[in-house]
């Protein structure tokens, strides 16, 4: 089975809002970072990556397997949403147990997998604390071990260093370029710096059309770094 994403003409309403349009876009194993106004929706189309959405129109399929096939789907993405929380009240490992519970892994590979993703996110000293007692870092690292549970070959982060001091967010980075060996991450965020020091690939949104998509060296080209070529695509758009 190809790690990749196929995505042709891809399209989501909501009533009067057309929130993509015809978006086509090809991913493979890598890091690819998205961008793009708020509103342009990216979100949006992360969700429908991640069968959370129905589309509206075109085609998406995920190592082969069309997104309406959400079952299989679900199976080979993980996905970290902007505002991930889980079970405050659990510990750490319990909260790890019940999701993998939930993504129906057997005990044995519960056993297996939790301590072996707890360690690989620099948490396995955390195993017993309450997730309440989390830093924001801490929080993050652990929506990542969650999305890694059943090991998916696509692995979806929307804007996950938002409000993490420059040593977690470098540490966070590291980790999602380390994940991106051997799968596909697609890191979306606001923070133009994450995809300059992560993605050598990007795809830029706006009002929910691709208006670029290719390799960031490419797309800063002559200009100072990814923040002023970025600013600039965007100031022609307007
Ligand atoms: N459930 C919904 N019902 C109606 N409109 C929606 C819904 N979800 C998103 N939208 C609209 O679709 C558009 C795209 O939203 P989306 O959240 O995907 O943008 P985004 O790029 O992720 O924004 P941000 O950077 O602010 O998170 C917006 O105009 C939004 O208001």
């Amino acid at each position: 089975m190809n790690t990749e994403i196929r995505i042709e003409n891809l399209s989501k309403r909501f009533g009067q809002k057309q929130a993509l349009r015809n978006v086509s876009l090809y991913f493979e194993t890598g890091m690819y970072g998205l961008l793009g106004r708020n509103g342009a929706g990216k979100t949006t189309f992360m969700r429908v990556l991640s069968t959370l959405l129905n589309k509206s129109g075109g085609t998406v399929t995920v190592c082969g397997i069309p997104v309406e096939n959400a079952k299989e789907v679900r199976k080979l993405v993980g996905y970290l949403p902007q505002d991930f929380s889980v079970y405050p009240g659990m510990t750490v490992y319990q909260a790890m147990d019940y999701l993998g519970t939930l993504s129906e892994l057997s005990s044995s590979e519960r056993a297996k997998r939790i301590p072996m993703l707890l360690q690989k996110v620099n948490l396995d000293d955390c195993h017993k604390l309450k997730v309440k007692a989390l830093s924001g870092g801490m929080k993050r690292r652990l929506g990542i071990a969650q999305a890694l549970l059943h090991d998916p070959r696509v692995l979806i982060v929307d804007e996950p260093t938002a409000g993490l001091d420059p040593e977690e967010r470098i540490r966070f980075r590291n980790l999602l370029c380390e994940m991106a060996a051997d799968r596909i991450v697609i890191l979306s965020t606001h923070i133009v710096e994450d995809i300059e020091k992560t993605c050598q690939n990007i795809a830029i949104l706006d009002k929910g059309q691709i208006i670029y998509q290719g390799s960031l060296l490419d797309f800063v080209g002559d200009e100072a770094g990814l923040e002023n070529a970025y600013m600039k695509k965007m100031g022609a758009q307007q």
